[in-house]
């Protein structure tokens, strides 16, 4: 059985029954089911608008779609999500990020929020920690970036950097021509384990030394799920904010791990996602499938890997603003579904979670939008956009959604030979050249998209956003058969490169065999590189 596959008869079998002749039977009627239907299919979630009429949706589809989630016991499964179940089976962990934004949360998460926002209050009060530099990495560092970039696109009264790479390049600039004296260094790690957030952090206290101040941890704040650590690491007690183990790295930005946000563009934006959020995760749980804007979205994205085989899809957020929604969606996506081997450990016989990829439109029109019209692939696109704008030049704004709007209909649409031909000839050009260049002007056409519209960018809608990426990511790994929760595949490479620093640092013990069991030997390319980078460095140290 192919491995990646668009064929119809290709199977998902989970050991449950009567998935073969479900899974065959949806990728059958998908296959047969147009892109692109006469009408707009709008579905109204809170917080925006969802209009998947540039998908193979149809009712036949749906009507496959809901034997294959029975069949997948989809009720089930997200019920224990939104109860705090072992949602996350390789970790026997649940992944409750919804508890984390819920309007009336447990008593824990209550107080964490107490305390992160009185940390806030007292440093708006005493005009406090003009310079932020905020530390983590993934999803310690993703959703930040996002908020505070969507919210604080014009500037704020804190100076908030963001330093995640383990590149010294990246501390150096993270830390330029601040005041030490008001700089707070916001530390996000849930494991308090990752090599780059700890290194990158120690430089910061050492800068703070170097500025003279006596106690520079006075200086730090630490958001983790391993308070103890933190502690031992040096950071006060009361600068501790708390997450928990039950909440996944890439979902941490409904934690305590909003506290940049809070700081940045205040404790109301914060508020305002997590209504949005909480909000989505209502729809979620309770809007028939037919409505459901979440597993109608997973829906269109299973059929356009795994039925119609495309290997990435393209986010096109039509806002300024949403740069950084981009790599947010690709570790959400890619963390999540890039997996091959299902939760009974067999490999999948499907092909799962795409590449994710993109760039806010209108810069993508002028980068890569040429191979998603007339490439060879093609990719889905999904196109983000508000109606209204919040800058006062309305026709900025005419042209931004009417370039969104353009794009996704010559995708859909296409162009056809005649038509390019007759285009050519009406400018003028001689019937042959007209004939040659029109073949250039084709467009295939019939290339999926989904466009979701926010009504203007809130903490609200931008909430309700994340978490509609989030559930479809959810529902995706319930008909896949996959963990979405867990990314062993991360792992490996860290191990290896723990082996490779000390080899680098010249300790010769640390060769890969004795370093650690789970080594390998290197290949010569690799072995070649660490001996000539030990070299170099050892030169540069004078050694
Ligand atoms: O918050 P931590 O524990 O520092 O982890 C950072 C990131 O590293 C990962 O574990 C692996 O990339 C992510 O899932 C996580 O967001």
């Amino acid at each position: 059985m192919p491995k990646h596959s668009s064929d119809d008869t290709t199977t998902i079998d989970n050991g449950q029954p009567g998935c073969e002749i479900a899974w065959t039977d949806f990728a059958q009627k998908a296959r047969r089911t147009p892109t692109h239907s006469a009408q707009a299919a709008l579905l109204r979630p809170p917080g925006l608008t969802l209009d998947l009429s540039g998908q193979r949706l149809s009712p036949a589809v749906l009507d496959c779609a809901r034997r294959l989630l029975h069949e997948r016991d989809f009720d089930t499964q997200r019920e224990r999500l939104l109860h705090g179940g072992e949602a996350n089976p390789t970790e026997q962990r649940a992944a409750w990020h919804t508890a984390l934004r819920e309007p009336a949360p447990t008593a824990e998460v209550m107080l964490e929020r107490q305390r992160t926002n009185n940390f806030v209050r007292v440093a708006d009060s005493e005009r406090r920690w003009r310079n932020i530099v905020h530390i983590g990495i993934g999803g310690s560092d993703w959703g930040v970036r996002l908020a505070v970039s969507a919210f604080g696109y014009q500037g704020t009264w804190r100076n908030v950097r963001f330093v995640a790479n383990i590149d010294g390049h990246a501390m150096q600039g993270g830390l330029a021509g601040l005041d030490p004296h008001d700089t707070l260094i916001v530390l996000a790690s849930k494991s308090f384990t990752t090599s780059e957030t700890l290194q990158n952090g120690q430089r910061a206290v050492e800068w703070l030394r170097a500025a003279g101040i006596a106690d520079p941890y006075q200086h730090v704040v630490a958001i983790t799920a391993r308070p103890e650590v933190a502690q031992a690491w040096g950071v006060p007690p009361a600068h501790v904010f708390k997450l928990w183990d039950w909440v996944g790295g890439r979902f941490s930005i409904w934690s305590s791990v909003g506290l940049t946000v809070a700081l940045a563009v205040g404790t109301d934006v914060v508020a305002g996602m997590h209504a949005g959020a909480s909000a989505m995760d209502m729809h979620f749980a309770q809007a028939p499938l037919a409505e459901n804007a979440p597993v109608q979205m997973a829906l269109a994205g299973i059929i356009n890997r795994s039925v119609l085989g495309y290997g990435s899809l393209n986010i096109a957020p039509y806002d300024f603003r949403l740069a950084q929604l981009v790599p947010y969606i690709q570790q959400l996506e890619m963390e999540s579904l890039g997996k091959s081997v299902g939760n009974d450990g067999e490999t999948l016989a499907v092909a799962t979670g795409p590449a994710v990829w993109g760039m806010p439109g209108t810069d993508a029109q002028h980068t890569f939008f040429q191979w998603l019209h007339q490439g060879s692939d093609g990719a889905p696109v999904d196109f983000i956009v508000c109606q209204e704008a919040d800058h006062g030049w309305p026709e900025h704004h005419r042209s931004l959604l009417a370039n969104c709007l353009a794009q996704r209909e010559a995708l859909l649409q296409g162009k056809d030979y005649d038509t390019a031909l007759a285009e050519c000839l009406a400018e003028g050009m001689p019937p042959e050249q007209a004939s040659k260049l029109a073949r250039h002007r084709v467009h295939p056409g019939g290339r999926p998209s989904s466009l979701i519209v926010l009504p203007r960018l809130t903490p609200y809608s931008l909430g309700a956003l994340l978490a509609l990426y989030e559930h479809k990511v959810f529902v995706q790994g319930v008909v896949w058969g996959i963990n979405p929760f867990d990314q062993w595949g991360v792992e490996y490479g860290k191990v290896l490169a723990k082996g490779i620093l000390r080899e680098l640092a010249g300790d010769a013990a640390a060769s890969p065999a004795s370093a650690q069991a789970v080594a390998p030997k290197h290949d010569a390319s690799t072995a070649y590189w660490v001996q000539a980078f030990a070299k170099s460095l050892k030169g540069r140290n004078g050694g």
